[in-house]
């Protein structure tokens, strides 16, 4: 499972919780702008906004799982398997894998706007990046600093949402999510009202009581909820050190610990890493489900009017820092 959402302070932060029990070595990578782009159906490209994210770099090529481009536009794909559904190429269509969606988009668009005028010719079309990846069934967020929608292909196409909350999480379909939000309509930060009869003397015994009801479990329909939940009522500083620890910390209410999340065959899916990417200064902070530490990579310390990847293997070891 995985969990992203966008966050705004003074800047505008875009990042994720990737859940997952193996990881394909994937680095912090930057393509900076001259990168030769191959795309399987579209035109080439060596000219396009510089991107930096999380990608498994295979045969030179960057297969990012989240990423912002220089402008700030921001995505990250999501797993939605059964839903996600990729079709046969169409030929009034630009035909883009699902692997190239991210460089596609980020490559080309300065904003939300700008992705829905590409997204309206698209067809995701059902390539896979080679025979040992096949097709991921991902559904996807897009983010710029004012908006965030949802990309979701499916048997009868493309579908395209409007992400008020600016949150993703996993199944089913996106429309659920926003509706089962109603659900939680009376969930509080402050302390509860009694409500339930006047001829009773019901008072909260405890502080965050008006939070009884939110979901604690680790499926997706509930991360959705508490991911928006902590996201509409953190109260954050408008530093770049508030805003980064407070974007980790709605992150780490809908991580996942091992062990509390069980596969077949004795393994487990927890949260492999946390990323959170100021889009105003493309600078993509993480942690790693080992390293508590926050490491940063920042996109404008490199040559982006080269033409080579740059990729930063993950700090993933504690770092404790004693004092005596
Ligand atoms: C598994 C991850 C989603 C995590 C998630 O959502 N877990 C919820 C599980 S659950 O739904 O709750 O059960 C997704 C997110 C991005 C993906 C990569 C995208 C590039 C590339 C595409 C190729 O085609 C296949 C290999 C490839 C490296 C992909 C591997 C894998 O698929 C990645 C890591």
């Amino acid at each position: 499972m995985c969990t992203a959402i966008s966050f705004e302070t003074k800047d505008h932060y875009f990042g994720r919780n990737l859940d997952l029990d193996i990881s394909y070595n994937e680095m912090v990578t930057i393509t900076p702008r001259n990168f030769h782009f191959r795309f399987r159906k579209a035109q080439d490209t060596s000219n396009h906004y510089a991107l930096i994210g999380m990608a498994a770099v295979i045969d030179h090529y960057p297969l990012y799982y989240d990423a912002t481009n220089e402008k700030g536009l921001s995505m990250a794909g999501l797993n939605f398997p059964g839903n996600a559904h990729f079709h046969r190429e169409d030929p009034d269509k630009d035909n883009i894998a699902p692997f190239e969606f991210i460089p596609w988009i980020l490559g080309q668009c300065e904003t939300v706007e700008e992705a829905r005028m590409l997204l309206s010719k698209l067809n995701l079309a059902d390539i896979p990046f080679s025979e040992q990846l096949p097709i991921a069934p991902l559904h996807w967020m897009i983010s710029d600093q004012q908006q965030s929608i949802v990309v979701e292909s499916v048997k009868e196409g493309l579908k395209v949402y409007d992400n008020l909350p600016g949150v993703l999480a996993n199944n089913p379909e996106f429309g659920y999510h926003l509706f089962n939000l109603n659900q939680y309509l009376s969930v509080t930060a402050s302390a509860p009202e009694n409500r339930f009869s006047k001829l009773l003397d019901l008072q909260p015994y405890s502080l965050g009581m008006g939070g009884i009801g939110l979901p604690g479990d680790l499926s997706s329909t509930s991360r959705f909820v508490r991911a928006t939940f902590a996201k509409f009522n953190s109260a954050s500083g408008s530093s770049e050190a508030d805003s980064v620890g407070q974007f980790f910390h709605i992150l780490n209410s809908v991580a996942q610990p091992k062990g509390l999340n069980a596969l077949e065959d004795g393994k487990f899916e927890y949260t492999l890493y946390s990323s959170c990417c100021n889009m105003d200064k493309g600078i993509y902070y993480y942690t790693t489900y080992d390293n508590s530490q926050i490491t940063a990579v920042d996109m404008h310390a490199e040559d982006l009017d080269s033409a080579q990847l740059v990729s930063y293997p993950l700090i993933s070891s504690q770092q404790f820092r004693f004092v005596n």
